[in-house]
């Protein structure tokens, strides 16, 4: 199955909601847990045990493991294999973007068969040109696995460039019309978008896009489940939010966190 099937599949099941794996050093602190590779452990093997197979995808930022050099990263992929056998998709977010051969590398490192972080999903950045992605492009619809391309972003700075004028109007408007265009040619649709939900209107145009829209931002940068109509309109049908801090400090009581999960979901 495609990575888009089995999106769709797992989210009629359960619901359109991604949650964060983001064990940031605070939250290892609120939990009671040092801030070494056995308390991201706990922390992060925990929120997975507690609430993946309620929740449709779960969201490891790559950042928070790395923190810890490559007892981290152990950890990251148990957690990637924890998410699998609980019957839920991943998308590990890890934003890269690179010259052509380091490109490369990183679709063998995260969208290959076999990989030891291999996710279902990954972000990308767009930002050294759409072009620059096209490895991780070609491994996704060779492995039945799916990319986000970062468009806009949640983050107040981010206009800065995707706003940018380019020729063919804003860059961000750019990014999404070549990921649409790509995708049109792709019989998996592979190709997703970030859009964060904090806006108070986008300032791009996504109603033309074919593809699964990762919406972060939701719960402590701002953004709410009720406005995502009135922002995305009809492309509301291919939004998937995410909230990471929003749902993770309802723990560590497994019980509270899946409290947390049901009630975003029942939004
Ligand atoms: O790609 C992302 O997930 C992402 C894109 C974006 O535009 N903004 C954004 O906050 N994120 C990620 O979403 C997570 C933050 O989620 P909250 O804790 O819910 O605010 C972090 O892991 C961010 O890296």
């Amino acid at each position: 199955m495609t990575y888009r099937q089995r999106l769709r599949a797992v989210v009629e099941a359960r619901g359109a909601l991604v949650v964060g794996v983001d064990p940031h050093p605070g939250l290892l602190d609120a939990w009671g847990l040092p801030r070494t590779a056995s308390g991201l452990e706990r922390c992060a093997r925990g929120l997975v045990e507690a609430i993946g197979d309620v929740v449709a995808v779960l969201k490891p930022q790559s950042a928070f493991f790395e923190t810890y050099g490559s007892a981290g990263i152990a950890v990251l992929e148990r957690v990637l294999a924890d998410i699998r056998s609980h019957g839920a998709l991943s998308i590990l977010d890890v934003k890269r973007g690179d010259i052509g051969s380091t490109m490369d590398a990183y679709a063998d490192a995260y969208l290959a068969d076999g990989a030891p972080l291999a996710a279902d999903a990954i972000t990308i950045s767009p930002y050294l040109g759409f072009g620059s992605l096209q490895p991780a492009f070609e491994r996704a619809v060779a492995n039945d696995r799916g990319v986000y391309v970062l468009a806009r972003t949640s983050n107040p700075e981010g206009g800065q460039v995707q706003l940018a004028l380019g020729e063919d109007g804003s860059v961000v408007q750019e990014i999404i019309d070549a990921a649409a265009e790509l995708n049109r040619k792709l019989p998996t649709r592979a190709i997703g978008l970030v859009v964060g939900g904090t806006h108070a209107n986008l300032g791009c145009d996504v109603s033309e896009f074919n593809g699964s829209i990762l919406v972060p931002g939701i719960g402590v940068q701002g953004g709410r489940l009720e406005d995502l109509p009135g922002l995305f309109g009809d492309a509301v049908r291919h939004v998937l939010p995410s909230v990471s801090r929003g749902v993770i400090s309802a723990g560590p009581d497994p019980v509270a966190l899946r409290r947390r999960v049901l009630d975003l979901l029942a939004t």
